[in-house]
């Protein structure tokens, strides 16, 4: 199974419908893929706060119309990254869109754990409740979004309803970047999964981002890290080493707690 991470540079004087063009472009380019992820809240950015807001959109607007074509011309899964939702009770949420090869958006993801603490998406923004996956024909996706992966019990929770593999968008900043890669593999390790997690590159809002889309297998080892820049990051999976791993290592069996 080939996935490819689209670590796309946000920058602030680039508009939002030039970066969606953009995003669209590439994702058109990766029919050789199995699967492609984009990180969280790329048309937007997500520090700019100021611009949740404004630049909402419903699951049926431009971000979502040109990712469904941009899915069906390459024939490729979809994980669209997070867009800054509008819901039709007029709540504003981060969510995450699921298009099949057929452009069809099969599944959604609210953000479950807000960032921000006092300010910022924590109190602009609605939170999710449900708990996500999404059944492929090589794997069962489990999604997640940025500060979400500093809560291992929703990744326990994703592995308790079948993920195989992880996917997580993030708008990481640099200044957190050690954290990212640690819990990256701890989230990937402790669950026995795959793990996408797929950040932006350049700076908006003048938070300098991470960067570092990592690609983790089951066993915790790093299968490809992306540098700082805008880049694309590619990698062969085998998800038979998701059941492999859990079959040879059972510890996911000797949980005591939880269950
Ligand atoms: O947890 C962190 O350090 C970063 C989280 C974040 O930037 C986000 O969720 O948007």
């Amino acid at each position: 199974m080939r996935v490819s991470l689209l670590q796309i540079a946000v920058d602030p004087d680039e508009p939002v419908a030039a970066r969606r063009e953009r995003a669209a472009a590439l994702v058109r380019t990766r029919h050789a893929d199995d699967l492609v992820v984009l990180p969280e809240l790329w048309h937007v950015g997500a520090f700019a706060f100021d611009s949740f807001a404004p630049a909402a959109e419903a699951l049926d607007g431009p971000t979502a119309q040109a990712m469904s074509e941009a899915a069906r011309e390459a024939r490729v899964w979809l994980h669209a990254g997070s867009i800054a939702e509008r819901g039709a009770d007029g709540g504003l949420f981060n969510t995450s869109l699921v298009f099949d090869p057929d452009g069809r958006l099969v599944r959604t993801y609210r953000k479950i754990h807000r960032f921000g603490f006092d300010k910022g998406e924590a109190v602009l923004m609605d939170a999710g409740s449900e708990i996500v996956t999404v059944p492929l024909p090589e794997t069962v996706l489990g999604l997640a979004t940025c500060y979400d992966l500093r809560f291992p019990e929703l990744f326990r929770a994703l592995v308790d309803a079948g993920a195989q593999t992880l996917v997580v968008p993030a708008g990481w900043p640099e200044r957190r970047r050690a954290h990212w890669t640690l819990l990256a593999r701890a989230r990937a390790v402790e669950n026995q999964c795959y793990l996408l997690a797929c950040g932006t590159a350049g700076t908006h809002a003048g938070v300098p981002q991470a960067g570092h889309s990592i690609i983790v297998d089951p066993w915790g080892e790093t299968v490809a890290e992306a540098g700082p820049g805008e880049q694309i990051l590619t990698a062969e999976l085998d998800p038979e080493r998701v059941t492999k791993t859990r079959e040879e290592f059972p510890a996911l069996k000797d949980r005591v707690l939880g269950r």
